[in-house]
Formats: structure tokens, sequence, C-alpha cells
């Protein structure tokens, strides 16, 4: 059930009009679904129930949506979190997340935040190198403790996504070449300081396809037998995130259930504790960025809608050449085509070009839809415009779950010396 509907011609989150919103936080502004947030959460836990050793770990990567509001209402769901920065990690923490349900993933993780995730107690350290377990290692045994660790492996496999988030070819940043991975896994196993515990694996993002995904499991499934032969123990596997979403009307992705069978049907036999870090499924369709239209530009081939939103507050499309669907919150049943745009000094604020839409006009209300997931998270401040503020729904009751930071802000933070 989609909760961004139109309820008497007017678009409506949940039971909330869209013009409420935009009247009492003004636009841009992103706005979340908790009913979705909660449904997506349920159907992939649903998908995934029972695979591997009892209940599967699900931890959602923090970096997709990290609005403590939104990781609240998931940590309600049961749901840990994957972090790539202490700043995750302290997120994670304040929206109640157990740390033992805190994985932490990437592949430049500092000497303070390999600490401070001790401290936390967090449940697993996703090492992406020897150096990175060395160091590790040094740090948990000058604290008197052990790092539970898993290693990740890069399969060399191609996701076949965008160039930009594809992260298990051999020449991507991420993990361990697979063919060193049983000898460098047997050596972690005798370090000081750490627990090797298992694998984990994240071949990149926006998936579209599980062949990919599976030919990567296999893999990870014939290096847990090699080093299961060679006397090591392999209790827990972390399949990673991953799972496209549509980002069009009507275009058909795999489904989470499809997901769970084809990871059920590859792991049946792996005996060990599963985790999965998903992002964009869960939070991608539960958000949408509510903008208005500033003014309607005459162009030469197309009309310019120049909305009060940018490339700034949604970097998707500039940055990947990303397709979000665009919606009049009140359309009037006509149609045009036009490039829709936002007001920053560059042809990149550019959301779509000659884009069938409906028809806008100077003041109206539009939607971007599919933002809940890597929109206001990938914000910045060019051209001093903020960041923009974000709204959580619940039935017809909403709450600013992030203010507007101001301009001002960032310049009040700003000094110049006084020998200027
Ligand atoms: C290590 C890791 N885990 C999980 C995710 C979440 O991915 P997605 O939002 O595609 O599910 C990412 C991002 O691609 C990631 O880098
Ligand atoms: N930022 C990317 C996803 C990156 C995934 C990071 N591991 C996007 O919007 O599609």
């Amino acid at each position: 059930m989609d909760h961004f509907q139109l309820k008497d011609g007017h678009l409506h989150c949940e039971d909330v009009p869209m013009s409420r919103i935009a009247d009492e936080v003004g636009t841009p502004v992103y706005v979340y679904s908790k009913a979705t947030l909660e449904r997506h959460a349920a159907v992939f836990r649903d998908a995934l129930a029972g695979v591997g050793r009892g209940e599967p770990l699900l931890a959602f990567a923090v970096k997709a949506n990290p609005n403590l509001a939104v990781l609240k209402v998931l940590a309600n769901q049961g749901y840990g979190a994957d972090v790539v920065s202490v700043g995750e990690l302290r997120r994670a923490l304040a929206a109640g997340m157990e740390p033992a349900k805190i994985v932490f993933s990437g592949v430049g993780k500092t000497a303070a935040e390999l600490r401070a995730a001790l401290e936390a107690g967090i449940g697993q350290f996703n090492l992406e190198s020897e150096e990175e377990g060395e160091e590790l290692s040094e740090i948990a045994s000058e604290m008197g403790m052990r790092a539970r660790c898993a290693l990740r492996i890069n399969p060399d496999v191609d996701a076949g996504t965008h160039d930009k988030i594809s992260t298990g070819k051999a020449d991507n940043k991420f993990g361990t070449p697979i063919g060193d991975a049983a000898s460098l896994y047997a050596r972690l196993a005798t370090v000081p300081g750490l627990e090797m515990r298992g694998l984990a694996m994240h071949i990149g993002s926006q998936l579209s396809d599980l062949a990919p995904l599976e030919a990567a499991f296999e893999k990870l499934g014939k290096l847990l037998k090699t080093l299961r032969e060679s006397g090591q123990s392999v209790r827990q596997v972390d399949l990673g995130g991953g799972l496209g979403v549509p980002y069009k009307s009507g275009e058909i992705l795999p489904s989470p259930g499809e997901y769970g069978a084809m990871v059920r049907r590859v792991t049946q036999d792996w005996d060990v504790s599963l985790a999965f870090e998903p992002g964009r499924v869960i939070a991608g369709n539960a958000g949408v960025l509510l903008t208005r239209v500033v003014r309607v530009k005459r162009g030469v081939v197309h009309p310019f809608v120049v909305v009060d939103a940018a490339m700034n507050d949604l970097a998707r499309p500039a940055m990947y050449g990303a397709w979000h669907d665009f919606v009049a919150v009140e359309p009037d049943g006509e149609e045009m085509t036009a490039n829709i745009v936002g007001p920053i000094c560059e042809t990149g604020d550019t959301f779509a070009t000659g884009r069938q839409c409906d028809r806008l006009e100077r003041g109206d209300l539009a939607i971007f839809r599919t933002a809940g997931a890597y929109g206001a998270t990938m914000a910045s401040s060019y051209n001093s415009r903020g960041f923009v503020a974000e709204v959580l729904v619940d039935g017809d009751r909403f709450a600013v779950v992030a203010d507007r930071i101001a301009a001002d802000s960032i310049m009040n933070a700003e000094r110049v010396p006084d020998w200027l």
C-alpha cells in the first residue's frame, strides 16, 4: 500500500495533506511515512524469517537515512544498525539500537573510531583489510578487550549497477580479494585482541537483478567450506544490503520475498547465523521531497519548471543521473513536457529533462518520490542554501524531526581572523 496518495484530488502522506506540511514547515522539506517504514521493516523481516541459525540480525544501513526519528522507528521494529563512522554509531545508540546489534563497516575506520566502537560494545567489526585487523588488534589488546570480527571479502562480481555504487568488483576499494581471504582469515584468527567469527560481503547498491548477488553468495559459500575444512571457526555471515527499489512507476524489481527465497536456497547448508544490512529497500519509498515551483521559465525546447529544491537537497539526479518520479500535489488532469531544474548555478542542477509530468504553475507544490534513502543525508549547503527540514508523518499527525538549518547558522560558524 502506498502511503503517498491522492485523497480528494490532493496528495497526502498517510492522512496529512502535503499542503499542511508546506504551510507549517515551508519547502523544500523531506516527508517520511512512519507506516511505510514499519511496513517495509516487517516485509523484509518476514522475507528472511528463519534463514540461517536462529533469527537473522537486521542491521539498517544508517547511511541511507540517519535521521534519529527514522532510526527510532526501526529500533522499535527490532532492527540494529550498520554504521560506517562514529557519527553514525552515535546516532544508532542515541536512537536506542542495542550495541550488540550494531555492525561497523567501511574501508577507513580511524583508530579513534575503532576505540569508540569497542567502548560502545558493538556486536561486530567488518574488517576490510589486514592493515585494519592489525590496528584493531593493537587497540583492543591495549583496552584488554577482544573485538568480534568478520572479514569482508570482495568476490569480484559485477553487480550490474551504477559504477559509483558498485562495491564488489576487484578494482573497487572494498573488502579483501576473495583469493587472499582464506590465508588472511587464518592469520587474523591467531592475532591477539580479535575474535574472528565469520565473513561479510556487500557488492553494491540499487541491485535490480538477483543473479550477481547469488553468484557472489555462492563464492562466499565455497570460501566458508574451505575455511571450515582447514579448521577455522565460521559462525556468522553478513550478506550486506543492496536490494534495489523501483524509482519509476511501473518498474518491477526483485521483491524482498524473491531475495529471501534465493538467500534461503544458497545458504541452507552453511550452518551460520546470518546478518543483513538493508538501507534503500527500507527507507527509499518511505520518503519524498516536497518542493514548490518558484516559476516556470520559457525554454527553446521545453519550458523549465524551476523548483525551490536543488541538487544540494537531493543529489542523486546530479550524481548518478538518477530518475525520481515527479508529481503535482494538486494535479489538474493536464500534463506538460518540461525540464525540472533547481535554482543552483550549475547545469547539473537538473532533476529531469524533457519529462512528461503534471502541469505545474508558479506556486504549485510537487514531490520527488523515492527520496527517503540517500536524500537528506547527502545534502550539502552549496550556494549557501542551508539544509532542508525533515518531517515524520504518523496517521493524521506529523512532527518536524530535523529543523531546517538556515544559511545564516552555517555562516555564523565561520570566523574572519582579526588580521584581515
Ligand atoms: C557496507 C554496506 N552495507 C549496506 C549498504 C546499504 O545498501 P542499500 O541501501 O543498497 O541496501 C551499503 C551501501 O551500499 C554498504 O556500503
Ligand atoms: N548514494 C547512493 C548509494 C550509496 C550506497 C553506499 N554504500 C545512492 O543514492 O544511490
